[in-house]
């Protein structure tokens, strides 16, 4: 209890500026550089015609002091680039993390001085030891004395920073920190009897870290309930950590994705042909990849007044569901502006009134078969609306804020662009346009066709009730749906909702891709019948559970990890602090591979392809392209979590080996 821990600014602090670097940047702009005519922050813009800088305060290739977003804390890096529009300059630090940040978050080395109280702190041998032995040792005691190594210990990495000292024994001490601050939320766990409790997985703990060469705290975040004045030290962070790293300044340039600008074209083209030939194929009795062309009908039979009607009518429908009163608001993840964007999360009220409104029709005579006999025709409308959707998204995009555009989508080359989404939250005051093409028309559209066609097989064979193979697929389908509407709200920490834009690929993925190629299993079964066993039924359905449960337990886990990162339910679990204040999961579902979610949906995928036999390789279709989509996304997210979180990510997956199955891949 004697010693005094150090001051949160003492520690967050870790250089003191001595007075304003003398160079401003001129007003005018550099004559060599690329200036386009309009907004734009892509990384094309960062390059100036020559490789110097002129006029403009710091020069590529120049070592300076970057702050880190959403901290007082600065860090060796170079600067990259300029971005003229923006007034952005791309850095790297040195753990190879890659940011935007404005002027006033750079600084000369000059600037910097270290305190002299902090300075004489950072001697201290004691204090040196304890940090030098490991970063776990620091929970083992609950005393502040040993908080106040703790902290002292972050002062000294911090304050000891001469170009000399490595950023990663700096970032070990922030994260550290921050780690520490983590288990502040904990209270309970202050007192002495937790304190015995947790002796045994203390010590394991401090095995653990020294395992870990004290790079990061793979730390149950419940066993850190000495780390007082370390969590006091971090308050002022942890506020920082809620806000997600979402510094107003700070943004990422992403490298272009799907092939690049001519992979933009190549897939513009190749999409709608893709859902043509497998919506001509499944209507013929041997499907095959060899019926190359297929037979293509007559072109007026692409088309139908009614079907566009038809669509636009559901569409309508769904939006004003969506825009109804009823159920709960819930928040976005910060952006960068650190603004939270408020969603209507009520698509599981939207689904039952579908169902209720469909269940009427059907009663008043409506024969659904329709979906069936126009499923060519309904497609070629919603396909028209795509285009006109994506069209209006980017045409408005041109004029949208730098802030309010997709990093990936913002290449400044058009195709490119239109294609991959150029502005991130498309919204018509409050009607997001994204969340709602994303969650309601086609993802209820395709379970409203998956029961048509249900019917359509009733039909054509007569049947009382639905064959075994159709009802698994609907009902699987259907949960699929209603989870996702019911869990409505952890969508909004997925990719599409968070880093990608909106444009034609997900107009046309939710619109078209969706309603017309994720029902093709179903399509299949009305004029393929597959007879099954009960045993079959029985392993399909467990197959079905299995995957469902883990699907559901990773998605929720992350989900409720990114909204509440002390939420005590999740105490136990380990995490790795990054340097942007977020942490990443590192045990628990998020332990046993990189992607748990993705590899519950495969195996669901596999569970609605299994009733519909071997005899053809259409019903496959999903798992093919799903496993396809699945790969390229982890990809791309490794790609962009790695630019994200740096050496925090390349720890992470170090630990976590495996990317979606254990030990296979
Ligand atoms: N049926 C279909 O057609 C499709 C279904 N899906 C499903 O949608 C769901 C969402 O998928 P998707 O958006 O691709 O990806 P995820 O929901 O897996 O989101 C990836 C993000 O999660 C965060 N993250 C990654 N690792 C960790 C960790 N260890 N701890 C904490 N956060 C972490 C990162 O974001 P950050 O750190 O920035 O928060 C990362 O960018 C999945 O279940 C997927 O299977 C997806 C595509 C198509
Ligand atoms: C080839 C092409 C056009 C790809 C576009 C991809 C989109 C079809 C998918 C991207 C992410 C999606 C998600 C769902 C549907 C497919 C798209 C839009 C999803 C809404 C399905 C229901 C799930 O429960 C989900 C909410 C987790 C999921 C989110 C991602």
């Amino acid at each position: 209890m004697s010693s005094n821990p150090p001051t949160a600014n003492e520690i967050a602090v870790p250089f003191e500026m001595n007075a304003e670097p003398a160079n401003r940047r001129p007003s005018r702009l550099p004559a060599d550089w690329n200036i386009s005519s309009r907004p734009r922050t892509g990384i094309s813009r960062l390059i100036p015609r020559s490789m110097r800088m002129p006029s403009v305060k710091y020069q590529r290739g120049d070592k300076v002091m970057g702050r880190w977003p959403g901290s007082s804390l600065y860090y060796e890096v170079k600067v990259q680039g300029f971005d003229i529009t923006s007034q952005l300059y791309t850095v790297i630090y040195k753990d190879g993390t890659e940011l935007e940040l404005k002027e006033p978050d750079i600084k000369n080395f000059s600037g910097f001085q270290t305190r002299s109280r902090s300075r004489s702190r950072s001697r201290s041998p004691g204090r040196r030891r304890s940090r030098s032995r490991s970063p776990g040792r620091t929970t083992r005691r609950s005393s502040s004395r040993t908080a106040a190594v703790a902290a002292a210990a972050v002062t000294e990495s911090l304050l000891s920073s001469n170009k000399d000292t490595k950023l990663e024994d700096r970032l070990g001490a922030l994260q550290q920190t921050m780690a520490a601050e983590n288990n502040s939320n904990n209270k309970h766990e202050e007192n002495d009897m937790a304190n015995k409790v947790n002796e045994k997985a203390e010590a394991e703990m401090e095995a653990e870290s020294e395992r870990n060469q004290g790079r990061y705290n793979l730390r149950r975040r419940k066993d850190d309930g000495g780390a007082k004045a370390a969590a006091i030290v971090a308050e002022q962070q942890e506020k920082e950590v809620i806000k997600e790293a979402a510094p107003p300044a700070a943004t990422l340039a992403t490298p272009l994705d799907f092939g690049g600008k001519i992979g933009a074209y190549l897939w513009l083209l190749f999409l709608p042909s893709w859902v043509l030939f497998l919506v001509f194929q499944v209507n013929l009795e041997d499907p095959s990849l060899l019926n190359f062309p297929p037979p293509l009908p007559p072109l007026e039979a692409f088309w139908d007044v009614k079907a566009l009607g038809f669509v636009i009518l559901w569409i309508l429908f769904q939006a004003l569901l969506y825009v109804l009163p009823v159920g709960k608001l819930s928040e976005g993840m910060p952006l960068r502006s650190g603004e939270r964007l408020k969603y209507r999360t009520n698509g599981f009220f939207a689904i039952m009134v579908s169902a209720v409104a469909v269940a009427v029709a059907v009663h008043q005579g409506v024969d659904l078969t329709y979906i069936h006999s126009h499923f060519l025709q309904l497609a070629v409308a919603s396909f028209m609306i795509s285009v006109l959707l994506s069209v209006y998204l980017y045409a408005r995009s041109r004029y949208a804020a730098p802030e309010q555009l997709a990093q990936g989508g913002n290449s400044g080359n058009v195709v490119y662009d239109f294609f991959k989404g150029h502005e991130l939250n498309p919204r018509i005051k409050d009607f997001d346009l994204k969340f709602f093409c994303e969650m309601r028309p086609g993802l209820i559209g395709w379970c409203l066709i998956n029961f048509a066609l249900a019917l359509a097989e009733m039909k054509l064979h007569h049947l009382d009730a639905p064959s075994y193979s159709m009802i698994l697929v609907n009902v699987f389908q259907l949960l699929y749906v209603v989870d996702g509407l019911w869990n409505e709200e952890a969508i909004l920490t997925t990719m599409d909702l968070m880093h990608d834009g909106f444009g034609f690929m997900l107009a046309f993925g939710d619109l078209v891709w969706v309603p017309f190629t994720y029902t093709l299993q179903a399509y299949y079964l009305v004029s393929h019948p597959n007879s099954l066993s009960l045993p079959v039924v029985g392993a399909i359905v467990t197959l079905k559970l299995l995957g469902f449960y883990i699907f559901r337990k990773s998605n929720s886990e992350k989900n409720a990890f990114r909204r509440d990162p002390s939420d005590p339910q999740l105490s136990h679990l380990k995490t790795i602090p990054t340097a942007t204040g977020k942490s990443l999961l590192v045990s628990g579902w998020w332990g046993v591979v990189r992607h748990p979610n993705y590899l519950g949906d495969l195996m669901m995928a596999l569970a609605w392809s299994l009733p519909c036999g071997f005899s053809h390789l259409l019903p496959w279709y999903y798992m093919i392209y799903f496993i396809i989509l699945l790969v390229h996304r982890d990809s791309r997210d490794m790609r962009d979590c790695r630019r994200k979180y740096g050496s925090a990510w390349d720890e992470y997956c170090r630990t976590v080996r495996y990317r979606i199955i254990p030990r296979v891949y």
